[in-house]
């Protein structure tokens, strides 16, 4: 059923409104003191992964209510619709299967009545087959040389996913180095070729659609690299594979089919990494452990589709989430890996988040008159403490955060995996608790009173800022992939509930045209019809380059 009318216009929108109202007042510091139980009534856990919602500003009730919410979107049904192949991405007409992509062999998933389990495992397995290859050392370069190196050519889906992923996996990782490669600033490819050799790389070309300019141009500029280092044509073929659902692009542009991976339509380049865009985290961490990250992912679905809403863990993320950033109008969120490895995670889910539900049309095109997807934003702890960390504690914003924090870490050197977890959970409580004007007071008794009236109000801490608490046993392929399942889904059941398409992204088209326009005018002397300001930036950079060049 589709939703008919905008969410906002629902009895229990209405009524979340009015729960606002009436418990803004509410410090979580009162509610943990009022009820020893707290934690216990709100937490999930999930084989490695713990999730503590307890503080945030939350009552059961408002839970409930939240629950009501979900349900009016009926968010059941279009869990049912994502699982089972319908084109929820109506604007383009798709599924959105990347839960397929973990299910398990014997599982079937029909697309237009074709089951697309076998074309999963087939190109699946294909891929795994070619990253084992280079690790074993059984696929050579055109010389006869062992491979040491692969360069993922790829940007927006077909980099973060696999880039984050390969750096916080790099415990389990096999023989080959592996670089990534997205930005068409020249730099990021000149310095990545700096330190290769290229009898020893193998460069992956990662476009779902083959047709994105940045790549297509990274990837020219390679492979004329690579042939200016003393190779020919017939030697691209040990050197460059490539990644895409568009096989016949691929293979215009050079690479031979036997080289090309693919991957399916019904899956957003955001949520691909479990794809054959995974290629370049294969070759990182080798079949057994990228199965674990699908089975991880699996493990996840499986309590999604199955568990109650009430005790859902991507369902209560997304609607404590929701809660925030729609019933306090809190604009943005923050992700604070406390785990060096899992530093791009933020990165990963900006994209993941922000262009899903970055979206004020609903999926009916009709205009949504409420706020929608947050502002992801993070950094790793501990070194953001030392850095924003003011705002968040004593800043006048309300800026609810996510805390991941892995028990076990794969370099505990002595203390420091202590310290790195005494910090995590000093900062969510601090942020919980705040700190009084007669507890700053009591602190600075041993000054005189003027000293003290004007030094202890600067001391206090509002507290009450929100956080989540999502502790893995480890950062380990399987819990990774339970994670990052987990924000999928998040942002699929926030999406849901606001009523926009979290699978299209017509809003990053734009300027990609504009730049096609630009781009040639920054060389040519044609007359430029832009606004005032675009052509004087268009006037500067040409007299400017002429001088440097
Ligand atoms: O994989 P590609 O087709 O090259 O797309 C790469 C990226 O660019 C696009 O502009 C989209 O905004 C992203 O969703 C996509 O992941």
């Amino acid at each position: 059923m589709l939703q008919t009318h905008p969410i906002n216009h629902t009895a229990i929108w209405a009524q979340l409104h009015q729960h606002q109202r009436s418990t803004r007042f509410l410090h979580m510091r009162d509610l943990f003191a009022q009820n020893p139980a707290r934690f216990e009534q709100m937490h999930v856990q999930l084989h490695g992964l713990l999730l503590d919602y307890s503080k945030n500003r939350i009552t059961e009730d408002t839970l409930q209510l939240l629950v009501q919410l979900a349900e009016a979107a009926d968010l059941r049904g279009w869990m049912d619709k994502m699982r089972r192949g319908d084109a929820i991405n109506i604007s383009e007409n798709r599924a959105v299967l990347h839960t397929a992509l973990r299910l398990p062999e014997s599982a079937s998933v029909y697309v237009n009545g074709h089951n697309v389990v076998p074309d999963i495992q087939r190109e699946r397995e294909r891929a795994l087959a070619f990253a084992e290859a280079v690790n074993n050392g059984s696929h050579l370069g055109a010389h006869g040389d062992t491979i040491t190196d692969v360069v993922n050519i790829g940007i927006g889906g077909s980099d973060l996913g696999p880039q984050m992923a390969t750096l916080a996996l790099k415990p389990y990782r096999q023989r080959v180095n592996v670089h990534f490669v997205a930005n068409v600033d020249g730099a990021n490819l000149a310095q990545t070729l700096e330190q290769l050799n290229p009898a020893r790389t193998v460069f992956i070309v990662a476009s779902k659609s083959f047709a994105t300019p940045e790549t297509l141009l990274n990837a020219r500029a390679a492979r004329t690299w690579f042939l200016q280092q003393g190779f020919a044509e017939a030697d691209i073929g040990r050197h460059f594979v490539a990644v895409s659902s568009q096989v016949a692009a691929a293979t215009e542009f050079g690479i031979a089919p036997a080289n090309v991976f693919a991957m399916f339509d019904w899956v957003g380049g955001r949520y691909s990494v479990w794809s054959a865009i995974g290629l370049p985290l294969m070759c990182a961490v080798g079949a057994a452990h990228f199965n674990d990250f699908l089975a991880g992912a699996h493990a996840m679905d499986t309590h999604f589709f199955n568990a109650p809403l009430r005790h859902n863990m991507p369902v209560l993320l997304g609607l404590i989430g929701l809660w925030y950033n729609t019933f306090y109008e809190a604009a943005s969120h923050a992700v604070i890996p406390y785990d060096h490895g899992l530093r791009r995670l933020p990165a990963h889910l900006q994209q993941l988040d922000m262009e899903s539900n970055g979206k004020q049309t609903g999926r009916l095109g009709e205009h949504l008159d409420f706020d929608t997807g947050a502002v992801i934003w993070g950094e790793e702890g501990v070194n953001c403490q030392h850095a924003f960390f003011q705002l968040l504690h004593q800043g006048s914003r309300l800026i609810p955060s996510d805390f991941i924090v892995p028990v076990q870490s794969h370099y505990p050197l002595g203390k420091q995996h202590q310290v790195l977890v005494a910090n995590a959970l000093a900062q969510t409580e601090a942020l919980m608790r705040g700190k009084t004007l007669a507890e700053a007071h009591a602190e600075l008794a041993h000054l005189d009173n003027q000293s003290r009236d004007m030094l202890a109000p600067q001391k206090v801490f509002p507290g009450n800022q929100p956080s989540n608490t999502l502790m893995l046993d480890a950062v380990t392929p399987f819990n990774l992939g339970m994670l990052l399942a987990l924000y999928e889904h998040k942002v699929f059941v926030q999406g849901t509930i606001w009523g926009v398409n979290s699978f299209d992204q017509w809003g990053v088209e734009y300027g990609k045209v504009l730049a096609a326009a630009i781009e040639p005018q920054l060389a040519n002397t044609e007359t430029l019809a832009h606004d005032a300001s675009t052509n004087a930036l268009i006037a500067h950079y040409r007299k400017h380059h002429e001088h440097n060049t």
